[in-house]
């Protein structure tokens, strides 16, 4: 499948990475403004021009790979109305149990590990080495950062953001647009749109 990947930035050098390590898929390049067409990107990808150029370029498929949560719901939502076909990114080494339910245009990055009875929404980052525990819901367009920890039955909220290395308890709700920083041990739920710091996670200051 030809792929086009939507960004220019280190996600979509991310992205990129995992399109040519699986099999069966063509990335094609990247869609960005910020590098004239035709510039060799990395990877030994192109450039192949801003987001208007995307119907001119024979494609099967694109990835979002913009790591904003915002962004890239816009960007999805833009892309799929269109009639696009959104692709999920999914790394060799990564592990989903056989039931897991994983929706369109995410990233599932080299190590992840998502465990059975988990579902997980559309445009979701599970980045490198996340783990996302059983029965585990996890809304569309949030991101599960590098290292972090999804425990049993958590909930995180669409556009949710649990960063680098922080912790979610069994059970524990984020609402949608909640962010866990870095390195939070989130022991209870989290409204909407609030951002929690720190071991206990509190809210910051
Ligand atoms: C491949 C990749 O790289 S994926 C990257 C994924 N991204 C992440 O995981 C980033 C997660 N983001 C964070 O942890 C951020 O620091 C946030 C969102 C929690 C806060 O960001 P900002 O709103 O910009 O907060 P800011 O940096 O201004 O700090 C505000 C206060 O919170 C504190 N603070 C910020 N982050 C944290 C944290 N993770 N843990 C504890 N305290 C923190 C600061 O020390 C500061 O305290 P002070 O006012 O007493 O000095």
């Amino acid at each position: 499948m030809k792929i086009l990947i939507i960004g220019g930035g280190g996600h979509a050098r991310v992205v990129a990475d995992i399109l040519l390590a699986m099999d069966g898929m063509e990335p094609q390049g990247y869609v960005t403004s910020d590098q004239a067409p035709g510039t060799a990107g990395p990877l030994g990808l192109p450039v192949l021009g801003g987001d208007d150029a995307v119907g001119s370029i024979p494609h099967d498929g694109l990835v979002v790979a913009v790591g904003d949560n915002a962004t890239r719901e816009r960007l999805f939502a833009h892309f799929a109305a269109q009639g696009e076909n959104m692709v999920n990114a999914i790394h060799p080494s990564a592990i989903l149990a056989p039931d897991v339910v994983l929706g369109r245009g995410c990233m599932v990055c080299p190590g992840a590990i998502v465990n059975t009875g988990s579902e997980i929404g559309d445009n979701v980052i599970l980045n490198t080495g996340s783990v996302t525990e059983h029965d585990c819901r996890v809304g569309s367009h949030a991101h599960v950062a590098p290292g972090a920890k999804v425990a049993g039955a958590a909930r995180i909220g669409a556009g949710a953001l649990v960063g680098l290395g922080a912790a979610v308890l069994p059970g524990v709700a984020m609402g949608d647009r909640a962010v866990a920083g870095a390195g939070a041990v989130v022991l209870g739920d989290v409204p909407p749109g609030l951002t929690v710091v720190g071991v206990p996670a509190r809210p910051k200051t």
